[in-house]
């Protein structure tokens, strides 16, 4: 194999999303079949010794594209040439922790984690927020790495655009592979908003094929919008596997492109598209062509639509203000 291995990091890597997304990177489904890979996990000092355990089964799977893992504590060493970072690890709420001090522990990782991209990664790097609040934790990122272009810092809607794609395709009695043109706006949180208006099915307006305004605000939109929760509620734990899934998918589509005619969603800084204050990190239809993003102009919105995106940016710009207020941007 000739080919330059890209090197990806991977924080929280001892995590449960962690553990269900290294080997699908490893086995080449994050890049490419063709296209080696080297990771490096981070993990704070009491984790390490589990994704020293993740590692040795990384090795024992033999991946032909896998050209070695490092394992560290340290964000200057993970991020050290890193062109793909996928910032998973978190802290969560815990029992007791207003969302003002969700936001400064999760400062306290996302601030030296974005300076330690800022100082050492590569030239193209692109950096993926998973972790909660995916959207907040990128702005803090990208606000600690002024010498890395803005745009390369997006956060994760990738999996509630793809719970929305399946409730749309149940409801409407077909495949997901006839549902194109799907957005999510907004924030990753409860205020999200899928929207079907400007997605098609088969061809036609899917608002038109799915003709049921009471589904549409009663069910459809809590449905996809609450679905974390009501993982936790069933599973006892958040969603994983398909949060690993959508991590893949996010930068499989940022990389290898949007299919013809369609669109993905991605949390992505807004460049006042749609109304959208300039800069909040926030989800909008997006394609994608040679590693490049673009967001979809000129789609209608009507009114309907433009409640619930103005609801979810407004939470955003909350966020904004409480992380600035916080001294973390
Ligand atoms: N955006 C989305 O769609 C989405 C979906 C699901 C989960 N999430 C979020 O993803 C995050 C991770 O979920 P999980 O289920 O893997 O959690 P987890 O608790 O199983 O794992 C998190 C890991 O992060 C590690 N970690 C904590 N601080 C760290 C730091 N400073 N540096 C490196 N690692 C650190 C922990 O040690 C732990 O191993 C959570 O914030 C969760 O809410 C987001
Ligand atoms: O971790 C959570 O709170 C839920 C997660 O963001 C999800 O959408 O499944």
């Amino acid at each position: 194999m000739t080919r330059t291995p890209v090197n990806v990091t991977v924080t929280g890597a001892a995590g449960q999303i962690g553990y269900a997304l290294l080997f699908r990177i490893a086995s080449g489904q994050l890049l490419g079949a063709d296209v080696p890979v080297k990771l490096r996990l981070l993990e704070i000092t009491p984790a390490l010794k589990a994704a020293e355990g993740t590692a040795m089964e990384l090795d024992d799977c033999a991946f032909p594209l896998l050209q070695g893992i490092d394992i560290t504590d340290d964000p200057n060493v993970a991020f050290d040439g890193t062109n793909v970072a996928l910032l998973v690890g978190a802290r969560p709420r815990t029992k007791g922790m207003e969302r003002g001090d969700l936001l400064e522990a999760n400062g306290g990782i996302f601030k030296p984690q974005g300076k330690a991209i800022n100082d050492h990664a590569a030239d193209d790097v692109k950096v993926l927020v998973v972790g909660n609040p995916a959207n907040t934790n990128a702005l803090i990122a990208q606000a600690a790495a002024p010498d890395v272009p803005a745009e390369r810092f997006t956060a994760m809607t990738r999996l509630d655009h793809n719970r929305a794609l399946t409730q749309l395709a149940k409801k409407a009695g077909v495949t997901v592979s006839d549902i194109s043109r799907l957005t999510i706006w907004g924030n990753h949180s409860a205020t999200q908003y899928p929207d079907i208006f400007n997605a098609r099915i088969g061809g036609k307006s899917a608002a038109e094929v799915v003709n049921d305004e009471k589904w549409l605000a009663e069910d459809f939109i809590p449905t996809v919008a609450k679905r974390g929760a009501a993982i936790i509620e069933a599973r006892g734990a958040s969603s994983a596997a398909s949060a690993a899934n959508a991590a893949i998918d996010h930068v499989y589509t940022w990389v290898n492109g949007t299919a013809e005619g369609d669109w993905t969603s991605m949390a992505v800084p807004s460049d006042g598209s749609y109304g959208v204050p300039e800069g909040l990190i926030s989800s909008f239809p997006v394609t994608t062509k040679d590693g490049q993003y673009e967001i979809v102009q000129g789609l209608d919105i009507n009114e309907f639509s433009r409640t619930r995106i103005d609801a979810s940016v407004q939470e955003l710009s909350e966020e904004r203000e409480a992380v600035r207020s916080l001294g973390l941007i």
